[in-house]
């Protein structure tokens, strides 16, 4: 397949795209070795560098581990593009607008819960890279360690403009408004309900499906997101591989010679150059360095089936190492749909404190520990430790509930859980959507205790 530009953000440009990400042919499977050709032949047989690559196509490795990372860690794709990857001009500094990176210095950390209402709504014209609003995060960027939570709200595709970070992968959950991802491996759909994840390095362009676009972003500094083992579980389970989608190779054809900037996010800055052709000119590719989408609403949900509330990490979809064994960079954990069914159980999250850190956000409807105040576009922090759980009301309503087998099916909430502390950014502490009165939601628990 080849891609016309769609460099329009017009209604005509939007219906346009609408189609094309009807019909999206995807590869199935997570990690795999994949390869993809648009063009029969582009692909080389038998070597990765042949002396000349097939139909005057350049050859690129992109490497998303070092080359000597163990094979079962390995990444990299091989990429044969009409340009090669090194001829473009000088970057240059731009403005980083709303985005930061870590490390996260603006402000103190802070022990106190804290929950937002949604971004406000973006002014004219803002694409998803003008769009970006950093939360607050852990760890350092340039160290390839720890991660960052973006909101993004966007009201215009990005118009002859690539993105691209080299400090770690995009986690993207849309929340509002489907998207279109443009990437270098061909196209992808991202609708609310999805995660789409686009490699450290990967160029990309984000053309809205709909009017306005709203999401949530981990960026994820460390080691590549992974699927968990599934230990006792068994061999299937959670999220099952053969759901995770990547796209099949697709090239930017017409407006291949009209000038677009590429934006690149180096160690917390955004810097741009002005490629005279687009970067999205992949022909061909193979390998496991991939951008994939994975529709949340196919976890496969494990739970109790005897008694008490299962920790969460039993939701886990993806998870980042660190260098301990067992203790996670981040979690990408997920709230989907499901049954309760816990005899003599309170069935909402318990009351907790928890050295993990936990940052929450909503996709649709509501979450089973927050009776009102956590809603869709939202998010909540609870830092390492800080004493958290279900609301006066929940916990009211749980603790005198009939306990009947009960259908948890109207949201979808997802949890950011990271074993170092998110330091807010200077603009999330002050921001007029932080709500005030957070710690209220729990008073009014009164003593009971009858000894
Ligand atoms: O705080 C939260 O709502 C997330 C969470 C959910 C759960 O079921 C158990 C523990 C936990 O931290
Ligand atoms: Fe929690």
């Amino acid at each position: 397949m080849t891609l016309g530009t769609g460099a329009g953000s017009g209604r005509a440009d939007q219906e346009q795209a609408r189609k094309t990400a009807q019909g999206l042919s995807h590869l199935s499977g997570f990690g795999n070795q994949h390869s993809s050709e648009a063009v029969p032949g582009a692909l080389p047989v038998g070597r990765n560098s042949p002396q000349r690559a097939p139909l005057g196509l350049y050859a690129e490795q992109l490497s998303g581990t070092a080359f000597t990372e163990p094979r079962a860690h390995n990444r990299r794709s091989w990429l044969y593009r009409i340009r090669p990857s090194a001829a473009h001009p000088r970057f240059r500094r731009t403005g980083n607008g709303s985005l930061r990176s870590a490390p996260f210095t603006e402000a103190e950390p802070d022990p106190n819960r804290m929950r937002w209402n949604p971004l406000p709504d973006p002014p004219q014209g803002t694409d998803f890279v003008d769009g970006l609003w950093t939360l607050g995060g852990n760890g350092d960027a340039a160290q390839r360690s720890g991660m960052a939570v973006h909101l993004y709200a966007a009201g215009a595709s990005m118009t002859d403009r690539v993105f691209c970070d080299s400090d770690g992968e995009l986690l993207i959950l849309p929340e509002r408004g489907g998207l279109l991802l443009h990437t270098e491996f061909g196209l992808l759909r991202a609708e609310p309900g999805h995660m789409a994840l686009i490699p450290r390095g990967v160029r990309f362009r984000v053309v809205l499906l709909e009017e306005q676009a709203r999401g949530y972003i981990c960026e994820n500094y460390g080691q590549p997101f992974t699927l968990p083992e599934l230990g006792p579980i068994g061999a299937n389970g959670l999220a099952n591989p053969r759901d995770f989608m990547a796209p099949v190779a697709a090239y930017e054809e017409d407006g291949a010679d009209r000038p677009v900037e590429v934006v690149n996010k180096f160690c917390g800055n955004l810097w741009t150059a002005r490629y005279d052709h687009s970067p999205l000119d992949v022909v061909a590719w193979h390998g496991n360095h991939v951008p994939y989408v994975y529709d949340l609403r196919r976890f496969n949900v494990m739970g109790t089936i005897s008694y008490d509330h299962p920790d969460p990490s039993i939701f886990t979809v993806l998870t980042s190492p660190s260098d301990t064994p067992g203790l996670a960079a981040v979690d990408f954990v997920v709230f989907a749909p499901r049954w309760l069914v816990g005899e003599d159980t309170f069935r909402p999250p318990y009351f907790h404190r928890n050295v993990m850190s936990e940052y929450m956000g909503l996709i649709e409807g509501a979450y089973d520990a927050k009776a009102e105040g956590f809603v869709p576009g939202g998010g909540s922090l609870h830092n390492m430790m800080s004493a958290h759980g279900p609301d006066r009301d929940t916990f009211e309503r749980a603790s005198s509930a009939e306990l009947e087998p009960q259908k948890i099916d109207d949201g979808l909430a997802f949890m950011f859980e990271t074993r170092w502390p998110v330091i807010a950014t200077a603009q999330a502490l002050e921001a007029s959507h932080l709500q005030s009165g957070y710690d209220d939601v729990w008073q009014g628990l009164q003593r009971q205790f009858r000894p």
